[in-house]
This record gives structure tokens, C-alpha cells and sequence, in this order.
């Protein structure tokens, strides 16, 4: 089966609402600087923004955060989040496949259905090994160690990138494993294309000056 997620960098356009660059305008510059430097895939959030990205004319994997003060799950959480991110254009709905209590179906319900009724890729978000091995076996399209250092039972999250996660997914593995969560250098991203990566995902390194600059700052240089 072909597979829609080529190898390579792929870049996280995302920016929440208190950024000063929130909204499709900015994500949509965001997506074609990324293409022309050499992206091979994007990543982005809500109807909105897949819109706009969707132009820059590279693979996209769509997620839709739904926060709630009720559940702990708000990447994709149901099917009516899947659906909204297909229409605006993602052929791969990424979404949140820990265990974890959500507002909507059991993550291999909502596998099942964004594949068969969709007719999209699942690109699943993990936190463990094991939830690597559930998410496969549901019928993921790819599985991705983005939830590392961000469920209860990982926390706290270390500075590094989990690269011990892409190395044991991608052994046991057959489907796609794609490194994600704070590959915040090239160096980190060549580690983990080295232990099995089939694309590194990197967002706020490269698509939020606000955090880079923050990494600048907090060197302790004067600010002003
Ligand atoms: C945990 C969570 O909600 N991660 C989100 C998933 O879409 C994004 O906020 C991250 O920016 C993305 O995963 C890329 O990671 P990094 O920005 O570290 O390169």
C-alpha cells in the first residue's frame, strides 16, 4: 500500500490563540517557507489552518485540539473533529491514541471509522511502547511518539526527545514510526531518522519565534 506521508522532515504549523502569529494567514506563509526549504510534509491544526496549508501543496496531517476542563484528551478527540479536518483538506487525521478518558469514541472506534468512512490515514499520537503496539494493531497508518513527556504517566518531560521510544516502536513495528516532541535541533532529528525514523516532526523550533526567542533570552543574555 502506498503510503501518502513521504520520508523527511515534516513541519508543524501551529500557533494557539495568545500567539501573536495565531491564524490561517500566518500558518499559511508558515507552510510555504517550509516547503521551500525543503519540507516533505506538514502538520496543523483546526479547519482553519488545514485550509490554508493545504495550498502549500505538500502531504498534510491534520489534528483538531479540542480543549475541556472535563478530559485530559484534546488532540482529535472524536469523530465529528476527524471529519471537520478531512473536509478542510488533511488526507492523514492525526489524533490522540493513549487510553486516556475523552468527549468521544474509544481511540480504535475512532481508527476504524476515520479509515473506513473517511477514507483517510491515521497518524496515532502515543506516550508509550505499548501504546505504540495498541495503535498498530488498531489499524493505524503510522504511530507517533508525540505524547511523550505529556500524559501523567510520562511527565515530567525531559528537554531531550524520547529516541529511545522511535527506536523500540521502530524494531517491533511494521506500519511507520514517526519521531515528534522536541527535536529541537538538526543534530536530533539526524539521531532519530538513525533509530528507525521515517519522518521527524518539528514545530516550535522552526514555526514559533516567540519560543525561540524565549531560548535566546533565557541564555541570560541582557534583554533590554
Ligand atoms: C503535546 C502536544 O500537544 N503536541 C502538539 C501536537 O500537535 C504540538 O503542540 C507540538 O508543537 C508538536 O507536537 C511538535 O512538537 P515540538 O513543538 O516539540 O517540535
Amino acid at each position: 500500500m502506498s503510503l501518502s506521508l513521504p520520508k523527511g522532515l515534516i513541519v508543524s504549523c501551529q500557533a494557539r490563540a495568545d500567539n501573536p502569529l495565531h491564524g490561517p494567514q500566518f500558518m499559511g506563509a508558515m507552510a510555504l517557507a517550509a516547503r521551500d526549504g525543503g519540507a516533505s510534509g506538514l502538520r496543523a491544526n483546526g479547519p482553519e489552518d488545514i485550509r490554508a496549508v493545504v495550498a502549500a501543496g505538500l502531504p498534510v496531517i491534520g489534528i483538531h485540539k479540542v480543549f475541556s476542563d472535563d478530559y485530559p484528551v484534546y488532540i482529535t478527540p472524536n469523530f465529528e473533529a476527524a471529519t471537520a479536518i478531512v473536509e478542510a483538506g488533511a488526507g492523514i487525521v492525526a489524533l490522540d491514541c493513549t487510553p486516556r478518558p475523552r468527549d468521544g469514541e474509544k481511540p480504535e472506534t475512532l481508527i476504524r471509522r476515520i479509515r473506513e468512512e473517511l477514507g483517510a490515514e491515521v497518524f496515532a499520537d502515543v506516550s508509550t511502547f505499548e501504546e505504540g503496539l495498541a495503535a498498530a494493531d488498531w489499524g493505524a497508518t503510522y504511530v507517533a511518539t508525540t505524547l511523550s513527556g505529556y500524559t501523567a504517566y510520562t511527565e515530567p518531560k525531559p528537554e531531550e526527545p524520547d529516541l529511545r521510544l522511535v527506536e523500540t516502536l521502530a524494531a517491533r513495528l511494521s506500519v511507520p514510526v514517526v519521531a515528534e516532541g522536541r527535536y529541537n535541533t538538526p543534530e536530533l532529528v539526524r539521531q532519530a531518522f538513525d533509530t528507525g525514523a521515517h519522518a521527524v516532526v518539528v514545530g516550535t523550533m522552526i514555526t514559533n519565534p516567540r519560543e525561540i526567542t524565549r531560548t535566546f533570552v533565557r541564555q541570560g543574555l541582557p534583554t533590554r
